[in-house]
């Protein structure tokens, strides 16, 4: 298989889709290596050091386009990107098309294959392409929001650690899955009071459990959710339902009740925010804006920032599912893996994850029924 590897141009997206060791192994199976120039310096790869094990350089992002068989990606496709697919060309990357009508449209417009990192399925119902991503984005949460909360960056001016004789900053996570247990961890090693709210009981007595009495865990609902927003120096938003479209967990009424100069950092904008207040993606560059005087962080590709780890972190479980695609061809690897099966979201101008139907108003088409 001809396979490329894109450049990414999310605002400071550094990541790449495949390592040279990646790279290396795919050579081995026999494969073709495309690689488009300069896309693994954000990460700390050159291009010699994909050359050395047999890739090819292409300088031409279109030509890199029209000549692949499967485009290796990050995140996903930008706008600029829409015209460069072709029919039938499989597209393995983050996609959270959910919130996101117009490159669902696009992409089934051009008759893509898309397979979403985010909703590949592994052992015990993991998500095993999302995880390592959601374990930075979560430690990292803690780490920004800690930065916004002091006074030159706008913040209220607490330490979320406290000092002897002075109390330590609360940090409410909405969500205690992979992103909120990262936060968690970061949170409590840095000496502050946390509270984790989860709708899964299961859920809370894991973190009860690992956590050995040094988080509070509450039922996610309603009236927790605005009790404990409101005592909220950092709020981590972290829910997620598969697929689908972030349920707005935390309303604006629960966000003017925070003192001003608390921040809000939520991880799970990249499937539209949990928080009703986030009413646009920001970016690494301009990364906050203040609304009822609270900074609100809303960046959705928050491992972007951290490349070398994150690209490292991603590669090491995307590449044994992109070893099948490529050695077995689409069809068979997600006959063979009914969890990879549950990474296609659109094929053939079809719509075939039934939460991004759901959410768009679109005619959903089971995978079973392409697979057969
Ligand atoms: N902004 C960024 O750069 C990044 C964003 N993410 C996003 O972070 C989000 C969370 O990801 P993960 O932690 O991996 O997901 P996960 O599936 O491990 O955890 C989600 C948790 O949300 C809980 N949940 C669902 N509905 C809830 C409700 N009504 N109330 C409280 N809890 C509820 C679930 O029980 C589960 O424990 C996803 O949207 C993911 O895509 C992940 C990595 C990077
Ligand atoms: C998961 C995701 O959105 C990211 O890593 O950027």
């Amino acid at each position: 298989m001809i396979i490329g590897v894109a450049k990414e141009i999310k605002n400071n997206e550094n990541r790449v889709g495949l390592t040279p060791a990646g790279a290396e192994d795919l050579c081995r199976a026999g494969h073709t290596v495309l690689i488009e120039k300069n896309a693994g310096i954000g990460s700390g790869f050159s291009d010699e050091s994909y050359k050395q094990v047999g890739a090819t350089i292409i300088a031409d992002k279109k030509e890199l386009f029209d000549t692949s068989e499967m485009i290796i990606k990050v995140k996903e496709p930008l706008t600029p990107e829409y015209e460069l697919f072709h029919e039938g060309q499989i597209l393995f990357t983050y996609l959270h098309l959910a919130p996101e009508p117009e490159l669902t449209k696009a992409l089934l417009e051009k008759k893509v294959i898309g397979i979403a990192y985010e909703t590949i399925v592994g052992r015990n119902n993991s998500l095993p392409l999302l995880s390592p991503m959601s374990e930075v984005a979560g430690r990292m949460a803690v780490q920004i929001g800690a930065q916004f909360l002091e006074k030159p960056w706008g913040g209220k001016g607490i330490l979320l650690g406290g000092v002897p004789g002075v109390e330590s900053g609360q940090v409410v996570i909405v969500g205690g899955g992979i992103v909120g247990t990262n936060a968690a961890k970061m949170a409590v090693g840095m000496g502050a009071r946390v509270t984790i709210l989860d709708k899964s009981t299961d859920r809370l007595a894991y973190l009860d459990d690992i956590f050995a009495g040094r988080v509070t865990t509450v039922m996610s609902n309603s009236y927790n959710i605005a009790k404990w927003v409101k005592q909220a120096d950092l709020l981590v938003g972290a829910v997620l339902i598969p697929g689908a479209k972030a349920p707005k967990l935390v309303s604006e009424e629960m966000v003017k009740t925070m003192e001003a100069g608390s921040v809000i950092v939520d991880v799970a904008i990249d499937q539209g925010g949990s928080v009703s207040t986030i009413d646009r993606i920001t970016t690494h560059s301009e990364p906050t804006y203040t609304k009822h005087g609270v900074i609100h962080y809303s960046v959705a590709n928050m491992p972007g920032a951290v490349a070398r780890t994150s690209t490292l972190a991603l590669t090491n479980s995307t590449l044994p599912y992109a070893l099948q695609i490529a050695n077995k061809g689409w069809k068979q690897a997600l006959i063979d893996d009914a969890g990879l099966a549950r990474g296609l979201n659109v094929y053939d101008g079809k719509v075939t994850f039934k939460a991004v139907a759901d959410d768009q108003n679109l005619p959903y088409t089971p995978v079973t029924t392409v697979l057969s």
